[in-house]
């Protein structure tokens, strides 16, 4: 497990845990500590009981019963009292690392005007290129000025990249440049990079503090509400998918295809699907699907014709790898290690056309391949907002010298995540849970369900849910009985 050793569990009475974030002060005792700038601030010195309570907590999981235990808890996130870096004394850096993501450029933004309005902060670089550009690459300085319309582009204004995570040669340059705050904004690998990063800099002594804010376009991060720039891209679908309607209906028997974005997780087809309800069908990674028999994919889209005349169809990149697999070779990995999918839009529209073909049934199959654009756009108001108190969050964690985590929101409430959390699974759709069966009776679609496939999928919706759910058992933990922990020296 990345970062094994911070774990940190602070357990109270009736089953509370308290999953607490390591701090800098864990292995650096005595560290001098300094009053919050903000108390002093025109803007934020009016908001009463401004300040973060020190003991609030932010629980996981919200529906409980009676006799329950109260499970566990995240240190809620906010500014403290107390900061433990002067404003002098930052030299923060921000990193972004994997694909593209709507919303970039305004975590970018607002994690250097937090930094610089609420903390008085002047020292900020933009690492070039992701990872690899802490040795490779050159830096940026980034000024509340010249990031100052920048969440109105798409993409980043730092670039990034996959690959190229050397621990030794990053932590390296962070000492040389004498950075102590390390801003990385970046998916589940990039998170798993930033907490080996915080593990070197931790076993080297160095007073710096790491911090993630994930991204990802797939929403695959587990324990957070869901990723900013998630809702720019459903939205950003839904163009896709009224082309593939219009054009569906303008032909006879006219099929329109649209693949989304989706690794291994399918929520940008799921919502997408439900948002719009002109899709027929809804193929995602996490429902394997089959084409042929009477449930198949194929007698469906036939019915669909017949009484209807037309049909959308929805499918997620990593949706039916298995069975393209069957006739087509894998084509590798990319250069950090993710596999390579397989092109199921394309494979799809080869399939239904051939059958029809030998069917001998006209059909207009129109395939709509939008992948880059959903997500190489800018994030859409209410992203703006989600992404601005993200980047807040997490400066106020990092200067309160909180190190080793992620910023979440969870349960609408924003909170400091250790990375392990963030990084042991994926979050999936759940195709036994009622969200699904909505879309399920939305679109009428054969559920491509045989009992084997159902147990398989509730066995993995328990284990995950005792992931989610946090029980801690199964970890490596040191429980410490109160907040001022020292055991991660
Ligand atoms: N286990 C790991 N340890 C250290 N670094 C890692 C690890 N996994 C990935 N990385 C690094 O993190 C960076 C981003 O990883 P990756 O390409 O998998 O994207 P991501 O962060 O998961 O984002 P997304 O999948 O949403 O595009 C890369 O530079 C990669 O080298
Ligand atoms: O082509 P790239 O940039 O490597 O990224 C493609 C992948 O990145 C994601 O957008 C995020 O992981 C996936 O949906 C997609 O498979
Ligand atoms: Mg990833």
């Amino acid at each position: 497990m990345d970062g094994a050793a911070a774990v940190k569990l602070v357990p109270g009475e009736a089953g509370y845990v308290l999953e607490d974030v390591p701090h800098v002060s864990d292995y650096l005792p005595d560290l001098p500590t300094y009053p919050n700038p903000l108390q002093d601030n025109p803007a934020y010195s009016v908001v009463k009981q401004y300040f973060v309570n020190p003991d609030d907590t932010v629980c996981q999981k919200i529906v409980v019963h009676k006799d329950g235990p109260r499970g566990n808890h995240f240190r809620r996130a906010g500014p403290r009292q107390r900061v433990y870096f002067e404003p002098d004394e930052v030299h923060a850096c921000i990193v972004t690392c994997g694909g593209l993501c709507p919303g970039l450029n305004t975590v970018i933004r607002e994690i250097v005007c937090g930094l610089s309005d609420m903390y008085g902060v002047t020292k900020i670089l933009g690492i070039q290129g992701g990872y690899k550009g802490f040795y490779a690459r050159n830096t940026i300085t980034l000024t509340p000025k010249c990031v100052n319309d920048i969440h109105k582009r798409g993409g980043t204004i730092l670039g990034s990249s996959r690959g190229g995570h050397d621990t030794m040669k990053i932590v390296d340059s962070i000492q040389d440049r004498g950075i102590n705050q390390v801003y990385v904004i970046g998916g589940d690998g990039t998170q798993r990079g930033a907490g080996v990063i915080f593990e070197e800099v931790r076993r080297r002594g160095l007073k710096v503090s790491v911090a993630g804010i994930p991204k990802t376009i797939d929403n695959d991060i587990p324990v957070i509400d869901k990723s900013f720039g998630f809702d720019t891209a459903v939205e950003e679908a839904q163009r896709a998918i009224n082309a593939a309607h219009v054009e569906a209906v303008s032909a006879e028997n006219g099929i329109g295809l649209v693949k989304l974005m989706g690794r291994h997780s399918g929520f940008i087809a799921h919502y997408a699907t439900l948002a719009s309800r002109d899709v027929d069908c809804c193929l995602i990674p996490e429902s394997p699907f089959y084409l042929e028999g009477e449930s198949g994919l194929f007698r469906y889209i036939e019915k669909r014709l017949k009484d209807n005349g037309h049909m959308v169809i929805v499918v997620a990149e990593g949706a039916g790898q298995k069975l393209i697999a069957e006739t087509m070779q894998s084509i590798g990995k990319d250069a950090s290690g993710n596999e390579l999918l397989l092109d199921v839009g394309l494979w799809l529209s080869q399939k239904i056309n051939e059958h029809f073909k030998k069917n001998k049934m006209t059909i207009n199959l129109k395939y709509i391949d939008p992948t880059y654009m959903i997500r190489a756009i800018p994030s859409n108001a209410s992203d703006n907002v989600y992404c601005t108190l993200l980047a807040h969050s997490v400066v106020h964690g990092a200067m309160a010298g909180y190190t080793g985590f992620t910023i979440g929101q969870v349960n609408g409430r924003h909170c400091y995540i250790p990375f392990y959390r963030i990084t042991e699974k994926q979050n999936r759709v759940s195709i036994t849970d009622r969200m699904w069966a909505r879309l399920l009776s939305s679109t009428n679609q054969p559920s491509f369900l045989c009992n084997k496939v159902v147990e398989e999928a509730k066995k993995e919706q328990e284990r995950t849910a005792q992931l989610i759910d946090g029980s801690p058992s199964h970890r490596k933990a040191e429980k410490v009985s109160g907040a001022n922990f020292s055991g991660t020296k």
